[in-house]
Formats: C-alpha cells, sequence, structure tokens
C-alpha cells in the first residue's frame, strides 16, 4: 500500500501556500516524520526543492497523478510538533503564508541549490558529423567525464549554445536533468583513534615500516596508548599528509570520527560575580512561579517590579529551578537592552548552558547555537524575538523582559507579536510565561485586571534604597529668564557638580544627529530625502543631511541649493549635537556617546560600555540604547533633554511610550549606595505622562491612560488591521488599493453588512513614499463587526485570490495591531 505525505513547498508564490501531497517512496518510509524537511520534484520542469512534511496521511485512499518525494534532507526533524502547531496559527493570526512562518523557525544556513546538469546518453553518433558548436558541447561534456552543470558549461564555451544544445536533445544525445545539493554550513572536526589491539601495534608498525610505509608507522606509533586524537592537531604535530592517513583507514587499523564544531560567540564585557541572597518579595515572586510548574493550566504572570527591584534575580532562581528539573529556558529580551551588561550577567551563572540568538551573530554562529539547543547541549536561550523560535525539546519557562517594548513587534511578514506567540508556544507545551517590566504595557497591564494574567509585585528597590527624585523643569521659563541653551541651569549645575564629585552622568535624548532637519531660513527650502517622504537628519560630523529610513545621504553644501542664499539653518537637536554642546561647556569632561551611529562596528557596544564601567568616562550620552538593563553604581545623575520629543509623536501610544522611557531612564540613576537625581526638561509640565512619571506612580499613569482609551475606543478595547499597498508607481497602488475596498465592500454587502464606518481610506500613508515605493492604506477597526469575520475577509481578499485580484507591480503588507501606522 502507497503511502502519502502532506507538504508545504518553498516556494514563495501564493499559488503554492497550501498542501501539496506527495508520495512517500518506500525506501524512506520508516524514517519519515512530520517536521522533516525533504526534497521534492515541483512544476512542470520537475525542479527539486525543499518542502516540509506537515501530516503523514494513512488512509488507504489512492492518490492519482501524485509525484514521489526525492530525499530527507536531515536526520532529525527541522519542525517540532508545536512549531507545525504554531505556523498554522500564526498563519491565521498574522494573514502570512505557511513559508513565511515557516521561515520564522529554522536558520538561513539551511537551504537546496538545484541546478541543470547535461549528460551525455548517447555514444551512438557521428563526431564529424556534428557542427562545430555541437563539438565543442560534447568535447566540454566529455572533458568532465559526461556530465557537467549547464552553467558551468556555458560559462565554459562563452557563446550562445541554447540552440545547438536543443539540437542535441533532439537527436538524443544528450539530457538534462536536475541536481541538487543539500546546504548546512555546519562546521566539523575530525578525531582518530586505533581499532587495533594495544598488543598488536608492535608488529603493525614493523609491517608497515617493511612496506616502507613510515609516515603511517609514525602515525600508529602516535596513537598508540592515546584514546583519541584530533585530526588536524595530528597533521600539525607529525607533518603527515591525508593520503597517509587515508590508507591507514583503507586498511581499518584507525578509525576517523566526525565531531561537530561550534563556532564561539565572543563575549569581551566582564562583571564581577555579587553574592545575592534574594529579599522576601523576590522569594515570594520566586515561590508563586515555583508552585506554578506542576500545575496543569497555566495563566500567565505579569511581573511588575521597578527598576532596580532585581527581576533579573528572580529571572535567574526560577531558571536554575527548571535547570535542576531538565527543563529549559527561553528568556527574552529588547535588542536595545541585550546589551553585554544582561549577557555578563546570565554567563556569570550559567556559563555554557546558554545560547545567544540575536541579530549581531552571523548566520554560521546562529546556526551552532541552535544545535547546540536542538541537541539539549544548551538548556537556557537567551535572546531577541526570534528567540521564541528556539528548538527547545522540553521547554519549562519563557520570560519576557521588558515586555513593554515595541521590538517585540516584528516589522516584517509575518507581522508577529512575540507575546502572542509566546502565549501560543506555552499554552502547547505546558510552559510558565513570564512577562517582567517596571512599566508595563497598557494592553498587557489591563490583563491583569481582568484576570486573564496573575500579577507579582516587587515594589522596592532590592537594596531599599528610594527612587531617585525627579524635578521636572520648565523649558519655556528658563527661555523667559534668557537661558536659550539646551541645558536647564539646574542641569548645567548638576553636570557641574558631578564633574567635580568625580561621579557619573547619563544624558538621555531620544534622537541621534545631530538636528533632526535642515532647511533655508530665506527661502524655506528643506533637505528632504527624494525616495522617501521625509526630511533628513543633519549629521555635523560628517556634514551630511541623512535619510533614516532608507539611508540616502548627502553632503551638505555652503549655499542653499535652491536661492544660493549663505542662511541654511539646522533646527532641532540630536545626541550629536548634545556631546557637542557638553563639550564646548565642559571641555574637560571626557564624554561618551552610544547611538546607532557610535555602534555600528562589531564589539562597539562592549567598548563603550567597558569604558563607561571603568571610570574613563564621566558623561554618557544617548538614545533610548541606554535606558534599560543598564546597571552602574557610579551614576548619579540621570537628565532627560527633552520629553516633549516623544509626547509630540502623532501615535496614540506616544503617552505611554513618554511614561515609560522617562521611569526606564530615571531608573538608571542611584541604583547602589550614592543618592540619584533626574532633572527632566519639558515645554509640557502638565502633561499627565510627566505628572505621573514624576512620581513613579505607574497605576495612576494606568487608570487615567486606559480612560482614555476607552473613550477613544483604543488598544486594548479595539483592534486595528493596516492594510498597505505600496509600490514605484503611484497610479498603480492607488488602483490596487481601490480594488481592494472595491472588494471589501462586496463581500461585506453579500454578508449582509452595510455600515462601513470602521473603514478608514484608502488614504495616502502618513510617511507617503518610502525607498521611492508609493504607499496607500486601509485601516480597519472591528468596531460593529467580529475581528474573526473581518480577518477571514481580509485573507480572502488580500491572500487567497492575491494573484487574481492585483496586479503584480505593487506588494502588499497586513499588520493586525500595528505598532505604529506611519
Ligand atoms: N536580593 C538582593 N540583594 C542585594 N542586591 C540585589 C538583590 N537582588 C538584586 N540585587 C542587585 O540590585 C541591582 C538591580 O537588580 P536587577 O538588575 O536584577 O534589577 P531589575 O529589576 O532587572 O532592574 P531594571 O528593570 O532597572 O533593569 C543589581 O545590581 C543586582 O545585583
Ligand atoms: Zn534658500
Ligand atoms: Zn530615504
Amino acid at each position: 500500500m502507497k503511502k502519502y505525505a502532506q507538504v508545504i513547498v518553498d516556494n514563495n508564490s501564493i499559488y503554492t501556500d497550501n498542501f501539496f501531497t506527495y508520495e512517500i517512496p518506500d525506501d524512506i518510509l520508516d524514517q519519515i516524520k512530520i517536521g522533516h524537511r525533504v526534497l521534492v520534484p515541483f512544476g512542470k520542469s520537475n525542479k527539486p526543492i525543499q518542502g516540509f512534511i506537515f501530516d503523514i496521511l494513512d488512509e488507504n485512499e489512492e492518490h492519482k497523478n501524485t509525484k514521489k518525494i526525492i530525499d530527507i534532507l536531515d536526520e532529525e526533524p527541522l519542525l517540532r510538533d508545536v512549531d507545525i502547531k504554531i505556523i498554522k496559527w500564526m498563519k491565521d493570526e498574522y494573514l502570512c503564508k505557511f513559508i513565511e512562518a515557516i521561515d520564522c523557525i529554522y536558520p538561513k544556513g539551511y537551504r537546496v541549490n538545484t541546478y541543470k546538469v547535461i549528460h551525455l546518453v548517447n555514444n551512438n553518433f557521428t563526431y564529424e558529423n556534428l557542427r562545430f558548436e555541437e563539438k565543442k558541447i560534447i568535447d566540454e561534456i566529455l572533458k568532465h567525464k559526461g556530465k557537467i552543470s549547464l552553467d558551468k558549461l556555458k560559462k565554459n564555451i562563452k557563446s550562445n549554445i541554447d540552440s545547438y544544445i536543443k539540437k542535441l536533445r533532439e537527436k538524443r544525445i544528450i539530457q538534462i536533468t536536475w541536481e541538487s545539493k543539500s546546504i548546512k554550513n555546519e562546521k566539523y572536526v575530525y578525531s582518530l583513534r586505533l581499532n587495533i589491539q594495544n598488543s598488536e601495534v608492535e608488529n603493525t608498525i614493523q609491517s608497515l615500516n617493511k612496506k616502507r610505509s613510515f609516515k603511517q608507522a609514525q602515525i600508529i606509533s602516535f596513537l598508540a596508548n592515546k584514546e583519541k586524537v584530533l585530526l588536524d592537531d595530528l597533521i600539525k604535530e607529525l607533518k603527515v599528509t591525508k593520503s597517509s592517513i587515508k590508507s591507514l583507514q583503507e586498511k581499518d587499523l584507525i578509525k576517523i570520527e566526525k565531531i561537530d564544531y561550534f563556532r564561539k560567540i565572543e563575549t569581551t564585557y566582564k562583571i564581577d560575580e555579587k553574592e545575592i541572597n534574594l529579599n522576601q518579595e523576590q522569594i515570594k515572586a520566586v515561590n508563586i512561579l515555583k508552585s506554578n510548574i506542576q500545575n496543569e493550566s497555566k495563566k500567565p504572570f505579569l511581573l511588575h517590579g521597578v527598576t532596580g527591584s532585581g527581576k533579573t534575580e528572580v529571572y535567574i532562581k526560577i531558571i536554575q529551578e527548571m535547570l535542576s528539573l531538565g527543563k529549559d529556558s527561553i528568556v527574552l529580551v529588547p535588542e536595545i537592552s541585550l546589551t553585554p551588561q544582561t549577557i555578563a550577567r546570565f554567563k556569570n551563572r550559567f556559563n555554557d548552558t546558554i545560547a545567544l540568538l540575536h541579530s549581531r551573530l552571523s548566520d554560521g554562529q546562529r546556526q551552532d547555537e541552535y544545535k547546540r539547543i536542538k541537541q539539549g547541549k544548551a538548556k537556557i536561550v537567551i535572546g531577541a524575538r526570534s528567540a521564541i523560535f528556539a528548538p527547545c525539546k522540553d521547554l519549562g519557562i519563557v520570560i519576557i523582559d521588558e515586555f513593554h517594548e515595541s521590538s517585540y513587534k516584528s516589522e516584517t511578514s509575518p507581522k508577529y507579536n512575540t507575546i502572542e506567540v509566546a502565549k501560543k508556544l506555552c499554552e502547547e507545551t505546558g510552559s510558565i510565561l513570564l512577562l517582567g517590566s517596571a512599566t508595563p504595557s497598557i494592553d498587557e497591564y489591563y490583563k491583569c485586571e481582568i484576570g486573564e494574567y496573575n500579577k507579582i509585585e516587587l515594589k522596592n528597590r532590592a537594596n531599599n534604597k528610594q527612587m531617585p527624585p525627579i524635578e521636572v523643569i520648565d523649558m519655556k521659563e528658563e527661555l523667559n529668564n534668557g537661558n536659550k541653551s539646551i541645558f536647564s541651569r539646574a542641569l548645567y549645575e548638576a553636570i557641574d557638580n558631578n564633574l567635580v564629585n568625580k561621579t557619573q552622568t547619563i544624558l538621555f535624548l531620544n534622537r541621534r544627529g545631530y538636528a533632526n532637519f535642515i532647511s533655508c531660513r530665506k527661502c524655506s527650502y528643506l533637505f528632504k530625502c527624494s525616495s522617501c517622504d521625509i526630511s533628513l537628519t543633519y549629521h555635523k560630523y560628517k556634514n551630511i543631511a541623512k535619510c533614516h529610513y532608507c539611508g540616502y545621504e548627502v553632503e551638505v553644501p555652503k549655499k542653499c541649493p535652491s536661492c544660493d542664499s549663505l542662511y541654511l539653518k539646522e533646527f532641532g537637536i540630536g545626541t550629536e549635537k548634545i556631546e557637542e554642546e557638553i563639550k564646548k561647556y565642559f571641555p574637560n569632561a571626557r564624554v561618551l556617546r552610544m547611538d546607532r551611529d557610535t555602534t555600528s562596528k562589531k564589539g562597539s557596544h562592549e567598548d563603550i560600555l567597558n569604558k563607561f564601567k571603568n571610570g574613563q568616562a564621566d558623561i554618557l550620552i544617548g538614545t533610548q540604547m541606554i535606558s534599560k538593563g543598564l546597571d552602574f553604581p557610579n551614576v548619579t545623575l540621570v537628565g532627560i533633554l527633552s520629553a516633549d520629543m516623544m509626547l509630540n509623536f502623532p501615535d496614540f501610544k506616544s503617552s505611554e511610550k513618554t511614561f515609560q522611557i522617562i521611569n526606564q531612564v530615571a531608573g538608571r540613576a542611584g541604583r547602589d549606595l550614592l543618592k540619584g537625581r533626574v532633572i527632566l526638561q519639558t515645554y509640557d509640565t502638565e502633561h499627565y505622562s510627566i505628572r505621573y512619571a514624576k512620581n513613579y506612580d505607574y497605576l495612576g499613569f494606568y487608570n487615567e491612560e486606559i480612560k482614555i482609551r476607552k473613550i477613544f475606543n483604543y488598544k486594548p478595547f479595539n483592534s486595528l488591521i493596516s492594510v498597505v499597498v505600496f509600490g514605484k508607481n503611484e497610479k498603480s497602488v492607488i488602483k490596487n488599493i481601490q480594488k481592494i475596498y472595491d472588494a471589501v465592500i462586496y463581500v461585506l454587502n453579500k454578508k449582509g453588512i452595510n455600515n462601513f464606518q470602521f473603514i478608514l481610506g484608502p488614504n495616502p500613508c502618513p510617511i507617503s513614499k518610502i525607498n521611492n515605493n508609493y504607499r496607500w492604506q486601509i485601516l480597519f477597526k472591528d468596531l460593529d463587526i467580529e475581528i474573526k469575520l473581518l480577518k477571514g475577509i481580509i485573507k480572502y481578499i488580500c491572500i487567497e485570490k492575491r494573484d487574481f485580484l492585483l496586479d503584480s507591480d505593487v506588494s502588499l503588507s497586513i499588520d493586525t495591531d500595528p505598532e505604529s501606522i506611519l
């Protein structure tokens, strides 16, 4: 009886976004499992491509006209059972294709290269009768033992030979077939050992010497009495060739073993290990978590702990507990706080049982970490959002630190929300989900209120120190009093004081570069990106204006490009400008700056933090990169230069984000013995974000904010789906977004729905062009309509009918609950 499998093929076309039935050949029937990566013939040409087994059918029904799976590509299935469930769930939840969800799960290094080869299949022809080019082709094939890849053949012959190849095929002299190569980018080392008894060694050496195989004899005597020797070491030591080793292997005198080699991840940042006894609050938190391990159904936990309350210690304790039970842990941190400090703290405790997964690894390193997790060599995974897909065998807990961070939402399709994926994963695997933050997002905190989450609180700093007081400075008043500088008098004096007292200062501003735009005061000419609908940021050090969306940069001329005047001026401030001003006012201060511009090089992160830790700098200036996770005892002053910049951002979450960042940055001050102080500059001292942040009053802020969300029907009371059409041709973009709109209305009408108030658009996106792509948008709010129904309709129109409905010169991006609708 034949057996069949359901396969998702690795092809990005929408037409292939479903199951294909393949026959399983007898010789792999015993090994094949759900989740295996396989090679299958695909399309008219039967090109071999990789696919993934989603199901093995056991019904007896015969399937007609099915193709056969060619081979299995890995020993172990690449996808776990839980991965298959998550992939299916993601497809429905985020309206993506199967293959997009699959791509999240396994590392890039695994792939299949497919190419065409030409074989000589018939020697029964008269060479002399062939044309000149045909002879050249045959010569070339013969030169390569009767078989050559098509690409190579064309490269070697150079002239256009397509028609001659066709003729030779018609004469059945040659044949073209597909071949493929599985690429894994894995590294191995080899070890050698003797395959004979110790008593035989003498005789073997003598007989090898007799045959004048001196080198081989030397190898045998080298291996004698040793358990194992690495091949590379042996070659280095004895200066022997691989051929001597090979002949020994052929004579069965030695055994060679292949061993996995794992590429190392260097971490240069070190911290001293502290002996820590958990305080009462921490012990209670750990006990609650522990008592939940055996529970059948597990509600997620939200750990609300003020900055410096010792959340990380709680994580470490519960992970130790998991380790003792043989269970794996995943710890997610936002990319920006995946600092050397965090990594070093975990490394100190757990050493090599840790695997690291983040964007700064090479593909090879990432793949090796993946393998270490899969083989159970690493039991603790620390990484940015994509580490939620780590192939743990026996998951015990998922910890999401600083879970309020927007980087937990993926920016590329599938635009998943890591917290939701984690929730699904924990549900399916019976693991604990722990969300930790000093400033929980409103959406998630609401879930504590309605009983979906259990709340655990750490109300005090671990060392019982007070939170550093926040002084709010009104910058309007400063201006009225004649202070035009970017530093208020209070901040200026505090920095000065710190320099005298030799304590350290952190200055925070949420924008890199020198100025946020540059324009002409005479004719109002504005430096804008030619490919994006956005003004360019001025970087004074390089004298360039740069697009922070597409990277385009242009040198800033002395004269206005439009009116030739000399009145070009920069407006707004960035971190580079602060650095310049500090150097102006405090010429002796030693300053470090940490933002995306100063950390592009490998290791630069570590460098800057190391210097600051070792007291080689007095002031650290930075963007949100320095807002969390940093724990420096000598920092007594934090300056927040402009809280308004975040407040004025056109987004319903701007109040929440402002509150969060103020409390996070403020939390860097006075963490140890020295008293801390925070100075916050703003033009809007009465704004509720600022008022509550000043008192570290999270609950006060939450209660005010949740009221506003309710009134305006924002999250968590409402969901939003954004559909964006983009492309180089503006007319086509508009035409296609309109088609989507019309189709949605058509379907809704058919379902008897004719109030369309919940559909906003189509409109140009607030940033109407990025990278020369015009962008139009429709926003769906689920006011009057079930979110499930709405998703179903959008999925039908934008995914299933996409190629039928839309032109090929536009692309589509669907985002459920977008972080921003710009
Ligand atoms: N029980 C304890 N006794 C003494 N020191 C502690 C204790 N727990 C934590 N600490 C120390 O307090 C500091 C803050 O702890 P930790 O970094 O874990 O807090 P956190 O809540 O993660 O902070 P943040 O949210 O600001 O990153 C660290 O230096 C840590 O070593
Ligand atoms: Zn001008
Ligand atoms: Zn641009």
